[in-house]
């Protein structure tokens, strides 16, 4: 990219980014203003990535062509309070947190600063995330293009409307953590039967990959490849019982139901 990018709030999320564009050259060092709120952070990732990091993040939005908002839904407000009058027409601001609405942002900031809202997941981390970008009133094809860019050098990106965006969130934005509990449990069972942590550990994962690779890149339904390991009168449909008994598939929709819940409380609160 031509210009300066400004990453406000450079925690787990906005570091993956960062180490992202800094990986596959969209960015030089020079061209990156990160802002924290700690001294030692902003220490950290100056000498990890050679970047100019700092405790305040005013200057940082005012110097910037393009602003990633990477501070968590509950601090935005107050980052939004700091930067929004420093900022000028021209800008493109790329939110990446849960629940907080582009027109929220929009009223924080001068008109023609154009607003893309993006849900992204941690894999982001091993540039494998999956990230939705949903465009804000002001925002024109080349500011998508830019949200576009960024994420796309850690993942997939799709684009679809802000009205699916909380669901999306609960789905895609939240869905490592429910994998993640769902390995756990399945480890566990490995220990029930004398497995040690480290092989059982590396039974789930590799068979989490696997499926994953199946179901992402097949094209078949996630139904006929359920039904392709469930042998009739076989091992794999004595567990879909139980797990059927336990009303496993309506826990996730009613966890996921309340995560979409939460992430409309955080856009109203
Ligand atoms: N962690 C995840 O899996 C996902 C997170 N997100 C979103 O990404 C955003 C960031 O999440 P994480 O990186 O996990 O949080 P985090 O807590 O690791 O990072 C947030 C950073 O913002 C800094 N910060 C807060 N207020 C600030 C201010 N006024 N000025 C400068 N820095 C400030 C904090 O010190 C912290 O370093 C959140 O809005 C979250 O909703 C979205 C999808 C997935
Ligand atoms: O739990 C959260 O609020 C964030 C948003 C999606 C994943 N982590």
């Amino acid at each position: 990219m031509d210009g300066q990018l400004a990453i406000l709030g450079t925690g787990r999320m906005g570091e993956a980014l960062l180490s992202g564009l800094l990986r596959v050259g969209w960015v030089k060092p020079h061209q990156v203003r990160c802002s924290v709120r700690g001294a030692e952070r902003a220490q950290y990732l100056a000498d990890t990535y050679g970047v100019d990091a700092r405790t305040e993040s005013a200057s940082a939005a005012a110097e910037a062509d393009v602003i990633v908002l990477a501070a968590k839904p509950q601090n935005l407000g107050a980052l939004l309070d700091e930067v929004g009058p420093k900022m000028h027409s021209g800008q493109t601001v790329i939110s990446v947190a849960a629940g907080v609405r582009t027109r929220r942002i929009e009223a924080a900031t001068p008109e023609d600063v154009s607003v893309v809202r993006v849900m992204s997941n941690v894999p982001v981390q091993i540039d494998e995330a999956m990230s939705v970008l949903a465009p804000g009133k002001h925002a024109a094809d080349a500011d998508v293009e830019v949200a576009r860019e960024i994420l796309g050098a850690v993942g997939r990106v799709i684009t679809l409307p802000e009205d699916q965006l909380d669901a999306v969130t609960a789905i895609s934005g939240s869905g490592p953590a429910y994998l993640f509990l769902l390995a756990e449990a399945l480890i566990d069972a490995g220990i029930l039967f004398g497995i040690s942590r480290d092989d059982a550990t590396d039974l789930v994962a590799q068979t989490m990959v696997g499926a994953a690779h199946m179901l992402r890149d097949q094209g078949r339904h996630p139904v006929e490849l359920r039904e392709s390991v469930t042998s009739p009168g076989g091992v794999t449909i004595a567990a879909i019982r139980v797990l059927e008994e336990e009303r496993v598939r309506a826990a996730f929709i009613n966890a996921v139901e309340a995560a979409k819940r939460r992430g409309e409380e955080l856009a109203s609160g």
